[in-house]
């Protein structure tokens, strides 16, 4: 049975720099499902099209990490056809063996329900928009305004809003560095994998 990490939070929260390493240390498979939503939003056009059209050339652009292709991808992302569009693939990749680690915002709660290890990570509205400035050389203050108004949304939105699945573990890396907000997320797993 393929095992499933899911990881959910909030803009610049760190879920991808967690997934990708627990993805690294496991041998497992990653999806990054942000993207799948900023690819939509960066197509233009109809969401709903371009959700059920996406192709692996939409989600290699190079533009897709921008503030501009993120409040994209929110608005499309709140569209319920857009989401179900994309429901499928989510949890084909999320069956690969041996396993699959996914971030996004809707993983624990309605794309992999059953994993077997829930992470929601978060850090405090202030330390995300400054990793975010100095990740896309951006300003502190316009970066914070945005995703104040981004995670607004995606919590507010009626289908799949971002918020922890009941079961999963809350891990707040506000005043941790990546060494250490990992070494919490392995230990996790290590732990439900019998071999903590
Ligand atoms: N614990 C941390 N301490 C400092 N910087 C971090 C930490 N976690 C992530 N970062 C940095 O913050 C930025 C956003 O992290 P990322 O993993 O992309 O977040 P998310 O996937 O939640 O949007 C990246 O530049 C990353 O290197
Ligand atoms: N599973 C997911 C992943 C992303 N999204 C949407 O896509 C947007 C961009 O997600 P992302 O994970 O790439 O954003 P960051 O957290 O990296 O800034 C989010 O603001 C959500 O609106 C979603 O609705 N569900």
């Amino acid at each position: 049975m393929p095992f499933t990490i899911a990881i959910d939070g909030p803009a610049a929260s760190g879920k991808g720099t967690i997934a990708r390493a627990l993805a690294a240390h496991f041998g497992f498979h990653h999806l990054d499902t942000g993207l799948l939503y900023r690819a939509v939003g960066a197509r233009g056009g109809d969401p709903v099209a371009a959700a059920r059209g996406l192709t692996a050339a939409d989600l290699a652009r190079d533009d897709l990490r921008s503030a501009e292709a993120g409040q994209a991808a929110s608005r499309v992302a709140a569209i319920a056809e857009v989401r179900a569009e994309l429901i499928v693939f989510q949890r084909r990749f999320a069956r690969q063996e041996p396993g699959a680690v996914l971030d996004g915002r809707d993983i624990g709660t309605v794309i992999c329900p059953g994993a077997e290890v829930k992470l929601y990570v978060t850090a405090s509205d202030r330390v995300r928009a400054a990793r975010r400035a100095r990740e896309l050389g951006a300003d502190a203050d316009e970066m914070l305004a945005q995703l104040r108004e981004r995670d607004a949304r995606d919590a507010a939105r009626a289908v799949a809003p971002m918020r922890p699945a009941a079961d999963a573990v809350l891990l707040d890396t506000s005043d941790m560095t990546i060494e250490a907000a990992f070494a919490v997320a392995r230990d996790t797993v290590a732990t439900r994998l019998g071999r903590g």
